[in-house]
């Protein structure tokens, strides 16, 4: 009896790896070797009890027989983040029918691999179980513990800066709008006049601060921008009153609406001649923004970060808008901030910028963001200065992360080093489960196309970057680089210098190139590359490294053959000539005929032969070329059919480098 009942020591629980709920079953179904849906009930578990529970897991799996001996089970709850596997032991399955399951609708999926939200529906439906989704990473997420916690507690709200972030198009301003208002020059110095870090400054107007998050111009930081606009509580959309909407603009747009921020627009260059605020008013109008003057809800300021005029206009408008939002936080509490740059620096180790959401950050605080935790050695603020402590709306790089966190990721301060430590390793541990998982994932489609080409041809690259956000974008833009053919695959990628490392890691899969934005390999490293054979390209501008990469792929790819027409003749009389066969008395009617080149036999508009000119004659002479309205005798290898009233079209195959 003991052997048949499904688990031993935990008497009443069984709790799934990974998973934040138990299924409690009664003593009752227990003896009856059967797990009776409507007596199935949740718990919450936290990640503290995780061994315990891979115990459990193990412990069934030591078991298949007696998992089939359960009746099917009809309801379960299950993670939005859940394996094949784990997915295959909740409906008590075997994971191969659950393989097959997904294969026949034509996807592959490994045991590890996570199963998304389709692939789920489709299953439960197939096997008849009715899945309800709850959230697994609640048992570690720490952002979640903060807020409940804030919800819970006593409140002491005052006040905090407004958090602004500054978008448009490339070339529209930003940045020298942003220096304006910091009375600061920094966008000569730039490489390539791109805004490459993203920083968050504070400025001061009215006795009141105003904290503003610099995003880079380029289309590749579309991402970083998108979680520049989640700390954010106002956009300002730069519109350059000479240039109009462009795409970038309609971008910024799109993502402060998805975010629900308010937008402020500042019209900007207005110094000069061609400047047409108009213009400007009327296209943004038709993409949903219209001026407050037009009788639409938003603010338009006509700016110039040339020569200051309406800067003020602008943070009073900043102002007014951060009243009408009624930003409070607490600065009693514990702090919580965004993480809104972060790098690797010499002699100081891991560094975020972050911008403080709630509560107050000091130095000494242990603190958590993603896989990053550690106790905060420094404070600085954005003129680089030591401080204390960093208050709600404000911005403050932080020293003494055991990583570098990701952009957009959430720093708390928790109570002691274990829980910090806890919190970064399981997020860890669910980054690269998710990173394992999307890379071995291949659909059926890819699989075939694969098949077809002999094998889908990849550029390995590493990629290492100064700074996050930069990695990032990078990561991103490279991704997108593929089709059916060929595609860029990321070996790894990662913030620091080149090192030996990464060229032997290099050097271990074939033609893998390493990829330095803003980081330069020593001499040593150099050496190393230089005699195990792996190239260094190293890149100060985005476009660069992408423009050179998209070509690198695009050599991969086979050669595109483009037709090119010569020339058209038309056969008027065809001879019999001893050797030669039949030769077709042409006159030329459209461009050349040239001996050797490739020809087409036309009949009533259809192609009936394919070959080439073997001999071609003016009068008696042979010839190389015959040009429009001439006459001539072609010869056509291996085809002797040729009649009165053919077309023959010559043209010439060119190889054409493929494009993406
Ligand atoms: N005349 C005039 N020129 C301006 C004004 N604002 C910016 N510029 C110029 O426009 C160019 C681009 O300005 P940036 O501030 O670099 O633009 P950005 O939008 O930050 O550019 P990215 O960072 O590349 O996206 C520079 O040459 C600036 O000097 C202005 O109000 N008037």
């Amino acid at each position: 009896m003991a052997d048949t009942n499904i688990d031993t020591e935990e008497e009443d629980m069984i709790v799934l790896p990974d998973l934040n709920v138990g299924i409690t079953i009664n003593e009752e179904a227990k003896k009856k070797k059967q797990i009776d849906p409507s007596q199935i009930r949740t718990t919450k578990k936290t990640n503290f009890v995780m061994q315990g529970i891979q115990r459990v897991g193990r412990k069934r799996r030591r078991r298949p027989s007696q998992v089939q001996e359960v009746e099917a089970i009809s309801a379960i709850e299950i993670p939005e983040e859940i394996r094949v596997y784990e997915f295959a032991e909740k409906i008590n399955k075997s994971v191969s029918e659950v393989i097959k399951e997904l294969f026949s609708l034509g996807v592959m999926f490994t045991k590890n691999d996570f199963l998304d939200k389709d692939s789920i529906e489709i299953l439960a439906d197939t096997f008849g179980v009715n899945v309800t989704t709850v959230n697994d990473q609640e048992a570690f997420d720490y952002v979640k513990a903060y807020d409940e916690e804030g919800e819970a507690g006593e409140q002491h709200l005052v006040e905090r800066a407004p958090v602004i972030t500054i978008m448009g198009h490339v070339d529209h301003g930003k940045t020298s709008l942003l220096d304006y208002i910091r009375s600061a020059k920094v966008a000569a110095g730039e490489a390539g006049g791109i805004t490459q870090h993203v920083g968050a400054y504070m400025v001061e107007k009215n006795g009141r601060n105003i904290t503003f998050i610099d995003t880079p111009g380029h289309e590749a930081f579309t991402e970083m921008r998108s979680r520049g606009a989640k700390v954010t509580d106002i956009v300002i959309v730069v519109v350059a009153a000479d240039d109009g909407v462009k795409p970038q603009t309609k971008e910024a747009i799109e993502h402060a609406k998805a975010a629900g921020v308010p937008i402020i627009i500042a019209v900007n260059k207005m110094d000069k001649e061609a400047a047409n605020p108009d213009l400007v008013k009327a296209q943004l109008a038709e993409l949903g923004i219209t001026p407050i003057d037009w009788g639409g809800e938003h603010e338009f300021v006509p700016v110039s970060a040339k020569t200051g005029m309406g800067i003020e206009d602008l943070l009073e408008t900043i102002l007014l808008q951060a009243d009408l939002l009624e930003l409070k936080a607490d600065p009693s509490r514990e702090v919580k901030a965004t993480v809104i740059e972060s790098s690797l620096e010499k002699g100081r180790g891991p560094v975020a910028t972050v911008v403080i959401e709630d509560g107050t950050i000091r130095v000494g605080d242990i603190v958590v963001a993603g896989i990053a935790f550690g106790k905060v050695k420094a404070l600085l603020n954005d003129l680089g200065q030591s401080v204390k402590e960093a208050l709600p709306g404000e911005p403050v790089v932080v020293l003494g992360l055991s990583e570098v966190p990701g952009a957009g990721e959430t720093l708390i301060s928790v109570k002691t080093d274990k829980i910090a430590r806890e919190y970064a390793k399981k997020k860890a541990e669910y980054l690269r489960q998710k990173e394992l998982s999307k890379t071995t994932k291949v659909s059926l489609d890819d699989l075939s196309a694969m098949i077809a080409e002999g094998a889908l041809k990849t550029l390995p690259v590493i990629i290492k970057a100064d700074v996050q956000g930069s990695l990032e974008a990078i990561k991103g833009s490279l991704e997108k680089i593929r089709n059916s053919e060929t595609k860029v695959h990321i070996v790894s990628a990662g913030i620091g210098g080149i090192t030996e490392s990464d060229v032997a890691l290099a050097s271990a899969s074939s033609d893998c190139i390493i990829l330095g934005f803003h980081v330069r390999p020593t001499g040593i490293v150099k050496e190393k590359a230089r005699s195990a054979g792996v190239e260094i390209k190293t890149y100060n501008i985005i476009y660069d490294l992408i423009d050179d990469v998209t070509n690198l792929v695009t050599g991969l790819m086979a050669p595109v053959i483009r037709e090119e027409n010569i020339g058209q003749a038309i056969v008027r009389e065809v001879f019999a000539v001893p050797k030669l066969g039949h030769i077709a008395g042409c006159i030329v009617t459209d461009g050349t005929i040239n001996r050797g080149v490739k020809i087409r036999v036309i009949r009533d508009g259809v192609i009936i032969y394919e070959g080439s000119v073997s001999s071609l004659k003016r009068f008696k002479d042979d010839v190389k070329e015959v040009g429009k309205g001439y006459e001539c005798g072609v010869g056509i290898e291996g085809y002797t059919d040729i009649k009165v009233g053919d077309y023959i079209e010559s043209f010439k195959e060119v190889e054409e480098k493929a494009k993406l």
